[in-house]
């Protein structure tokens, strides 16, 4: 018989229904509930963009494949999936507690997004060893970020936009690579996510041969502590003003689908940005279920395994 493993996908979750932006937003916040007009910005944020994020789908859909596929790509292990969340239902310990009742001793676990930090990773990881105790071992993937197969999702993208461009306008155009801002304070503890940010920007770089390539920064938090920079939308005006570029190709790869920051902080933001400069704004499709995306997270696990 198969051994059988817990698969736990983490990710972070997002409102499920309008009534629950303001416990979402108030765990977010580490249990201090946002000001009206803090939760007013972020409603209308999330009604910007159609209602609500489709990123609760999203999530299911990319762990549902990535599940799938470990179970096709080897037959020692029967891996059974459980998803738990940063900010929503089902939590990361309900997720964990659930892994513990249906009797799973091992389980490996992994969070939809590809570059490590105190902030994010770290405590996603923390909080699913601090619930499994010794009930459950886990082993937990850290970082993806500069798996092959992602890179080369990300290049295969990235070509056909700069493909579709004509020579003239691909001579002024530019890659930007982001990621979600976080407070500068954690380099303080030689937290590794701004570097693993410039790599990736450099191996989609050498991988596509694109000439100009900038590294930003999108969706900062409002305090007065300073965040990662230059912010996408200022690093936009600040190229087209001082390196001429006309034309801008927005990458996020620390995100992983189609979600609020950006849908909006990308796709109204920067487009807003471009539009006023009269610049092209162009944000190829996030990875979602593409084969070779689930396939680079199949390929993290395998190595953390071995
Ligand atoms: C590093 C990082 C990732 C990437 C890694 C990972 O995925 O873990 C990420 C992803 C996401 N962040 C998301 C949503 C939000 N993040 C917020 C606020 C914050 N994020 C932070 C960090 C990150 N966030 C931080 C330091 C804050 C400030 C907190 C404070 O105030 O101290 C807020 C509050 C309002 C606002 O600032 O917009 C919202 C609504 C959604 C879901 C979107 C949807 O629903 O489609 C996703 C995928
Ligand atoms: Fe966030």
């Amino acid at each position: 018989m198969k051994k059988v493993k817990g698969l736990l996908v983490m990710a972070y979750g997002t409102p499920y229904k309008e009534e629950d932006i303001e416990p979402y937003y108030t765990h977010i916040r580490h249990g201090r509930k946002p000001s009206d007009e803090h939760l007013e910005d972020l409603r209308s944020r999330y009604e910007a963009i159609g209602g609500l994020s489709p990123l609760a789908a999203a999530t299911e859909a990319q762990a549902e494949a990535l599940c799938a596929r470990l179970n096709e790509v080897q037959d020692e292990v029967e891996y059974k999936l459980f998803i738990g969340l940063k900010h929503i239902h089902p939590f990361i310990e309900d997720a964990v507690e659930e892994m513990v009742a249906a009797g799973i001793k091992e389980a490996v676990s992994i969070v939809l997004a590809p570059h490590f930090s105190t902030f994010s990773i770290k405590s996603y990881n923390g909080r699913a060893a601090e619930t499994a105790g010794d009930r459950l071992t886990i082993t937990s993937v850290e970082s993806w970020y500069d798996e092959p197969k992602f890179i080369e999702y990300w290049k295969e993208k990235v070509n056909e936009t700069f493909d579709a461009m004509s020579a003239e306008e691909r001579e002024k155009a530019c890659l930007i690579v982001s990621a979600h801002s976080l407070p500068v304070k954690i380099k303080e503890l030689g937290d590794p996510y701004e570097d693993q940010l410039i790599e990736t920007a450099r191996l989609i770089q050498e991988a596509t041969g694109v000439k100009n390539v900038e590294v930003g920064w999108q969706s900062a938090g409002q305090t007065p502590e300073p965040w990662f920079g230059p912010d996408v939308q200022d690093l936009t005006r600040d190229l087209y003003e001082q390196k001429g570029y006309r034309s801008f190709v927005y990458t996020p790869v620390g995100f992983v689908t189609e979600h609020l920051e950006v849908l909006y902080d990308n796709d109204y933001e920067c487009k807003v940005v471009c539009d006023e400069l009269g610049a092209n704004y162009y944000r190829p499709a996030m990875p979602n279920t593409h084969p070779l995306f689930i396939d680079a997270m199949v390929d993290a696990i395998h190595k953390k395994l071995s």
